[in-house]
């Protein structure tokens, strides 16, 4: 069911005022071959209503003869700023960018962040981000959950099918995502709502049961038997199971890269209005499976990149993996339990 462009620059406008946009600033959205012609054109819409002087930025596609496939998370790392310093430029010098294309995990991201720049990367289809418009509210609990995160020495992560396995902490920030860009220099995805950390280096152990039902990404499957991981020292080694199994294995296998295998981020998902099975509803290239991601109560990993954290590994290779029915224990105080968030649900919103 698509949505009106009247209901779309109203999200746009809620997301703009909670990224704190003031008239006068400069936005550039930044756009490919692949943006959604109704939330790029709202965009443009709701800032310039705003006051913002609007830029758009329009980046050719990179990367399509290797990525396998055309999911904007599959294939990271290099993009289309790689070595284009004139976009580069004019990334900096703007206020705010709404990313329309996906950046993530690109070494640029970060050079541009540090400028003070903000970016609010915006892909999901149009009816995905009127639901899932970000609150002040989500925001608290987000935060407070990473705050946990933060101060944690050790993760460790069980289920019912097998799952047990140790993360310890404390190298890495821990990184909240929310929906809005309220901060100079902060990234973040609208829709999102969850938590999310790094293990240290070398320091994640044990086994990991994919049970049936649990989502792999970029493939957009409900896996249909079990898989067991092996992690060691920071890096599975050995992913066993049936058919999924072997897919996920000849994928990872065709980045021909060790760091494909290491351990990237883990956190949990809080986000009320995203569903475990949307998924299901969605043709797989519609969408690139943020309900997924952010359900409530899942256990989120994913194997790769870990330069998004300031760590040294870039691979191309990101896979994300939500779990149900796992948990989630920081210094043995469980914070999900049996896939159930412990923190006394969504915040109330605060009456407006
Ligand atoms: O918003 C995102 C999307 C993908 C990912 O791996 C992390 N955060």
């Amino acid at each position: 069911m698509s949505v009106s462009d009247h209901d779309l620059i109203q999200a746009w406008k809620q997301v703009l005022a909670l990224s704190k946009l003031e008239p006068g600033q400069l936005v550039t959205v930044l756009t490919s071959s692949s943006t959604h012609p109704q939330t790029l054109s709202t965009a443009i819409l709701a800032a310039a209503s705003m006051g913002a002087i609007v830029n758009r930025l329009d980046l050719l596609p990179v990367n399509g003869e290797k990525a396998l496939s055309r999911d904007s998370l599959a294939y990271l790392g290099t993009t289309p700023l790689t070595g284009n310093r004139a976009a580069i430029a004019a990334l900096k010098e703007s206020d705010l960018v709404l990313d329309l294309m996906t950046l993530l995990f690109s070494p640029e991201q970060h050079e541009i962040l540090k400028a003070g720049t903000k970016i609010l990367l915006a892909v999901e289809p149009p009816e995905v981000l009127v639901r899932m418009v970000p609150t002040l509210a989500e925001r608290s609990r987000v935060m407070a959950a990473s705050a946990k995160l933060s101060k944690a020495k050790e993760m460790h992560v069980t289920s019912p099918a097998g799952t047990d396995v140790r993360f310890k902490l404390g190298q890495f920030p821990a990184i909240s995502e929310y929906g809005f860009v309220d901060e100079p220099g902060r990234w973040d995805h609208w829709p999102s709502g969850f938590a999310l950390t790094w293990a240290n280096e070398g320091e994640a152990d044990g086994t990991i049961v994919m049970e049936r039902g649990d989502i792999l990404l970029p493939m957009k499957s409900y896996i249909q038997d079990r898989i067991h991981f092996e992690i060691e020292k920071g890096f599975v080694t050995s992913i066993e199971g049936g058919v999924d199994a072997e897919i996920l294995s000849e994928y990872m296998a065709s980045y021909n890269d060790r760091d494909a295998y290491a351990m990237s981020h883990i956190g949990w998902g809080l986000q009320p209005r995203a569903k475990w099975s949307t998924l299901g509803l969605y043709d797989r290239e519609a969408t690139i499976g943020m309900d997924a991601r952010a359900f409530e109560g899942n256990f989120l990993f994913s194997f790769g990149p870990n330069n998004e954290a300031g760590g040294s590994r870039t691979t191309a290779c990101h896979i994300d993996i939500p779990m149900r029915n796992c948990t989630i224990a920081l210094d043995g105080e469980e914070v999900v339990r049996n896939g159930k968030v412990l923190d006394g649900g969504p915040v109330r919103e605060a009456a407006e």
